[in-house]
């Protein structure tokens, strides 16, 4: 028996439509899990309004995203869609018009300008996409990782803190495989040294997550690969969360989930993982999802909904393991 018929009513509304006085204060009292409570980032439908020359632009759409510790996500989108005023929110330099933020505990939005001070130097570490924001051009590759420690300041001094700090500025650049640069400046590395560099810099200070937006923007895409491998060698072995924000598609295949953004919002989600078959063999497995926002909106995607002429409305049916939607059946006057 349908779902469907079950759900309908005597006013033709379904129960999801209508629901009963009882069924109204149970939802207004049931305490479940508070949405992203195991969560690092949580953006909580979150609005960014920009008025320019008298015209609002809606930059972030009620955005909702989840982002677990340790994981390494990618965010992709169109040019416009919104990627870098998210990442500004994050990165503490813009506040949102509407909703929330949290980052490792952090709310971003009532932050005062000493804890966004503090949050920008302990909490997160920042790749930018030109390499002359990332690095000072007359210190050394070990200077520059060390700097950020020295600026945190409040540890311990002498020469031993020192050699602390020397050794782990050291680790960092062996990690990411540019210690044979450390004595070298900016100007004297190439493109991608200078990357690995600046991730080894935004690692310094062992941040909760690691922003980097574009990072590989003005690298071929050998280099680029050779960024991204580095983003993912500091996200497996030192667990550092890494969201990295870029317009090239093509990073699906480098990371284990990449966050789709249209028009402001979260829209579709890839998750990649790795299977081992029946013979050993190792494969990977890519499947696609589309978001579902709080509220319960699903963007239906247009390759889905053109071939079967689906607009305005659809029939939901309810089965034991997955929802049917089917397109509106046609009116009695349609109907041949
Ligand atoms: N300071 C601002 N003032 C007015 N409009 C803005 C401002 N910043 C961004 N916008 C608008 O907000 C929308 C989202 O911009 P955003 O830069 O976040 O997109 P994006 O996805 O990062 O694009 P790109 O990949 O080109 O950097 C765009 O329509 C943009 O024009």
């Amino acid at each position: 028996m349908s779902t469907e018929h079950d759900a309908s009513r005597a006013d033709g509304r379904t129960a999801a439509e209508s629901p009963s006085l009882e069924e109204l204060e149970r939802r207004a009292t049931a305490t479940g899990p508070a949405y992203g409570e195991d969560a690092l980032i949580v953006c909580d439908r979150l609005v960014r309004v920009f008025q320019a020359d008298g015209v609002e632009v809606q930059a972030l759409q009620g955005l909702d995203l989840l982002v677990r510790p340790g994981e390494l996500t990618a965010l992709v989108g169109a040019s416009g869609s919104g990627k870098s005023t998210l990442l500004n929110i994050l990165a503490g330099l813009d506040t949102p018009t509407a909703g929330r933020a949290t980052v490792a505990g952090c709310e971003l939005l009532g932050m005062d300008a000493r804890a966004r001070l503090r949050y920008r130097r302990d909490t997160v570490g920042f790749v930018w996409q030109r390499t002359s924001r990332n690095l000072l051009p007359y210190l050394t590759a070990e200077q520059n990782v060390l700097l950020p420690m020295r600026l945190r300041g409040g540890g311990p001094r002498g020469r031993r803190a020192r050699a602390t700090r020397t050794a782990r500025a050291h680790a960092l650049l062996d990690l990411l495989g540019v210690a044979d640069r450390a004595a070298l400046r900016p100007a004297q590395l190439s493109g991608g040294e200078q990357q690995r560099v600046a991730i080894a810099v935004a690692l310094a200070n062992g941040p909760s997550v690691v922003f980097a937006d574009e990072p590989t923007g003005e690298l071929d895409s050998a280099t680029a690969a050779q960024v991204f491998a580095a983003l993912r060698r500091a996200n497996e072995e030192l667990g550092t969360t890494v969201v990295v924000v870029t317009h090239d598609r093509a990073v699906s295949s480098e990371v284990n989930r990449t966050v789709s953004i249209r028009d402001g919002r979260t829209s579709t989600e890839t998750l990649r993982h790795t299977r081992t078959g029946e013979d050993g063999a190792a494969s990977t497995v890519t499947r696609e999802y589309t978001t579902i926002d709080r509220a319960g909106r699903l963007q239906l995607p247009q390759e889905f909904t053109e071939p079967l002429a689906i607009r305005d409305r659809v029939l939901l049916e309810l089965r034991p393991d997955h929802i049917e939607i089917r397109p509106d059946a046609p009116g009695p006057g349609k109907a041949g």
